[in-house]
């Protein structure tokens, strides 16, 4: 309620349990409100850290633009606080927790689960992009299970209001970035498509489709050229939607009310919730 909005929180207000995982700048716990019994997830941040990589106006973007979202298939960030030495994120739980352990454990997906889970961030993308806000890290890393196992976009530290020409430089994996991105160009909303058809990649086949053993490099060429190969366990309709996504030219990116009408994903409704 709007008393608890505003409110100002302190870590005197939670009881921290145990750790949920560990992730760039700091750890994230489980944690409850002790006067409402609330579980939330509580991400500790050193400053310090914030500071070295100089990303401080980043994440003051991730709470401007988490703080406005409301959607089932995004992670809420409830509010923040922080003291001398540490940013507190206050954020939903995400009971099934990260999806690219389960990515990890099981290889990959069934076809049925992997189109139900590209369903999911096709709505959350849909949400987003109606507010023009770009999430720009796309990836099974940033993707965390809810209660009954559905997915839920979080991180967005690297999200902007569209239209975004940042170019910040980029750290972590090219894996997921669309040819626009990783050539330096002017990019939009689209660039979530691009990463919705790698996403679907990975889901299916259990790795990205431009990685290279050989470097960054290679990668990047690979992703400039979409040197694209399907392997032939993935089912024609996957593969279909992929092509689709996966298209170098941005306009040629298959739109988001197409791909939640595309037989892929319209199969993957009534065999699961
Ligand atoms: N089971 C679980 N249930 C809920 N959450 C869990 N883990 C936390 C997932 C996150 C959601 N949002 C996040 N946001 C950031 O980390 N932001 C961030 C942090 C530092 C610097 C920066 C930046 F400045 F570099 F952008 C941006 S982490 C788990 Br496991």
């Amino acid at each position: 309620d709007t008393e608890q909005k505003n409110r100002k929180w302190s870590l005197a207000d939670f009881e921290i349990g145990k750790p949920l995982g560990k992730g760039k700048f700091g750890h994230v716990y489980l944690a409850r409100e002790r006067r409402s019994g609330f579980i939330v997830a509580l991400k500790i941040i050193y400053k310090a850290e914030l500071e070295a990589a100089k990303v401080e106006k980043q994440l003051r973007r991730e709470i401007e633009i988490q703080s406005h979202l409301r959607h089932p298939h995004i992670l809420r960030l409830y509010g923040y606080f922080y003291d001398e030495k540490r940013v507190y994120l206050i954020l939903e739980y995400a009971p099934q927790g990260e999806l690219y352990k389960t990515l990890r454990r099981t290889g990959k997906f069934e076809e049925a689960t992997a189109a139900r889970y590209i369903r999911q961030m096709t709505l959350a993308l849909q949400y987003l992009h109606s507010r023009h806000v770009i999430h720009r890290d796309i990836k099974p890393e940033n993707i965390l299970l809810g209660l009954n196992g559905e997915a839920k976009i979080a991180d967005f530290g690297w999200s902007v209001h569209a239209p975004g020409t940042r170019r910040q430089t980029l750290c972590g994996t090219l894996d997921y970035l669309p040819p626009e991105m990783v050539e330096g160009k002017e990019h939009a909303w689209w660039v979530d498509l691009w990463s919705l058809g790698v996403l679907a990649y990975e889901f299916v086949v259990g790795a990205p489709p431009f990685e290279e053993a050989a470097g960054y490099r290679a990668t990047y060429r690979r992703i400039a050229k979409v040197d694209l190969k399907i392997p032939d366990t993935v089912s024609p309709d996957a593969a279909d939607l992929i092509r689709k996504l996966l298209q170098h030219d941005p306009e040629k990116r298959l739109p988001l009310e197409k791909v939640l009408r595309h037989p892929w994903i319209r199969l993957s409704i009534n065999i699961s919730p």
